[in-house]
């Protein structure tokens, strides 16, 4: 009986060597086979998951689509009605984020005056969703059809330019709000830069071409010093990211023009409010907190300036709006090919009269007839600025605007439209 040292090893060298090498040899595939086995495993779960994720993202980006609630032939008839024109010489407009707040009011001024509109919103959930719902179904009592899509969406857009030869854009969708960037800095990208793209592309290949008209920013002057700011100051330092990505907008519309011979016009607001406005701006916070015994930030600036802005009411950025549509050039080219120069134009929207944000809540405490609780903090670094205001010379001389709503009067239908919205019961919370 072999001893146990020669069974671990035994006395013929070669037969070890042999039978080394077969057991090497053995454990080699074993180990091989259990490896490539492995591997084989790791491939076919990376293979799944793989086809999983693109399977979810397909299923992610199409559902937009899939489940969109466009298409078909009593949307088409709904949009082409909508788009009717009840007018002489009037334009068939697509209105973009025409469930927002300035939207909404260029859309209801056009429909009145007899122009065709049709509006298009992705009613995100930025603010109150049923704000925009409430907007909607307001739009829709006066004939207006309301498209639910993003201007992101290409197939949409030239839907709808199929349906309908637009002859104007008026083009509001937007990711707006200054301190929101430093929290969300993808939507701004998403709306202000890759839909105004998307929204320039279909534009440039409809035939006919239609005028655009869109929505840039008093931000644009972000730190500018001189005042009051014109079209001509530089542009070229910014304070936020929303402030950038609407600079970038009028760089992108320059190129389109210059290319392909699209007419477009931006627009300067400085600070709108007004009734149906946006839940997330001062004078709208303001009013709720007050109304429900909830203190409010009044930001301060260095030095313990108080910051300014140049407010504009809504009914004024309509005229504003309104002028510009009627004041657009045709665009020279169609079907993608420029056929001439076409024209191009900035102007500032705004009041001509800055107020400063504790004169802004005094006078909110007198249409409200409550006291706020003020918390006055320096203002943090978040984008900013310290003051507004306007020179709107340009659009005086271009199509005769002229601010006629000061910010005691705005305010005061601003606070009568809330109470009759949201109602007297003062502490409702709202959004
Ligand atoms: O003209 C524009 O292009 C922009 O106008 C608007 O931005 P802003 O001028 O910043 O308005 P808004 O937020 O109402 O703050 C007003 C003042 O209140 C101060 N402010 C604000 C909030 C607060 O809690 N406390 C405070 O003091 C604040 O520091 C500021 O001094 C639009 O939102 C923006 O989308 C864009 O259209």
């Amino acid at each position: 009986m072999p001893s146990l040292e020669e069974e671990l090893f035994p006395s013929t060298p070669g037969k070890v060597k042999i039978e080394r090498a077969q057991t090497m040899n053995r454990q080699f595939h074993r180990c091989f086979a259990s490896t490539s086995t492995m591997f084989l495993w790791a491939l076919f779960l990376i293979a799944l998951t793989a086809s999983y994720l693109s399977f979810q993202s397909f299923v992610d980006s199409g559902s937009k689509y899939f489940t969109a609630s466009w298409g078909g032939i009593q949307w088409e008839k709904q949009v082409r009605t909508s788009a009717q024109i009840h007018r002489s010489s009037g334009m068939s407009v697509l209105v973009t984020g025409a469930a927002g707040f300035v939207g909404s009011h260029v859309s209801l001024a056009l429909k009145k005056r007899g122009d065709g509109v049709v509006g298009l919103d992705n009613f995100n959930n930025y603010y109150d969703p049923s704000l925009k719902k409430a907007r909607k179904s307001l739009l829709n009592d006066h004939g207006i059809f309301i498209v639910e899509g993003d201007v992101n969406d290409a197939r949409l857009l030239s839907k709808l330019f199929d349906v309908v030869a637009f002859t104007h854009v008026m083009h509001l969708a937007a990711q707006a709000g200054v301190r929101y960037a430093m929290e969300n800095p993808g939507s701004y990208v998403h709306s202000n830069i890759a839909g105004l793209v998307t929204l320039l592309e279909t534009c440039k290949s409809a035939n006919p071409q239609p005028s655009i008209v869109w929505a840039s920013s008093s931000s644009v002057y972000g730190l500018n010093e001189k005042v009051p700011f014109s079209e001509l100051d530089r542009t070229d330092q910014p304070a936020s990211l929303y402030a950038a990505t609407k600079k970038a907008g009028e760089e992108i519309t320059h190129t389109y023009n210059h290319i392909y011979g699209l007419s477009i016009t931006g627009l300067r607001f400085f600070t709108v409010y007004g009734p149906w406005g946006r839940p997330d701006m001062a004078y709208f916070s303001f009013t709720r907190n007050i109304l429900q015994g909830k203190p409010i930030t009044i930001y301060r600036g260095k030095n313990r300036v108080d910051l300014a802005r140049d407010f504009t009411y809504i009914d004024d950025i309509v005229k504003g709006c309104l002028g510009s549509l009627d004041t657009a050039g045709k665009s020279t080219g169609s079907g993608g090919k420029k056929r001439g120069p076409a024209q191009f134009r900035v102007f500032n929207l705004g009041n001509t009269s800055p107020v400063t944000v504790p004169t802004l809540v005094s006078i909110l405490e007198r249409h409200l007839k409550m006291k706020a609780k003020k918390n006055v903090i320096d203002m943090p670094g978040n984008g900013d600025v310290p003051f507004t205001h306007a020179n709107i010379s340009l659009a005086r001389t271009e199509f005769g605007y002229k601010p006629t709503t000061d910010l005691q009067t705005g305010l005061k239908k601003f606070v009568r439209w809330y109470l009759s919205y949201y109602g007297y019961n003062r502490g409702k919370a709202v959004n």
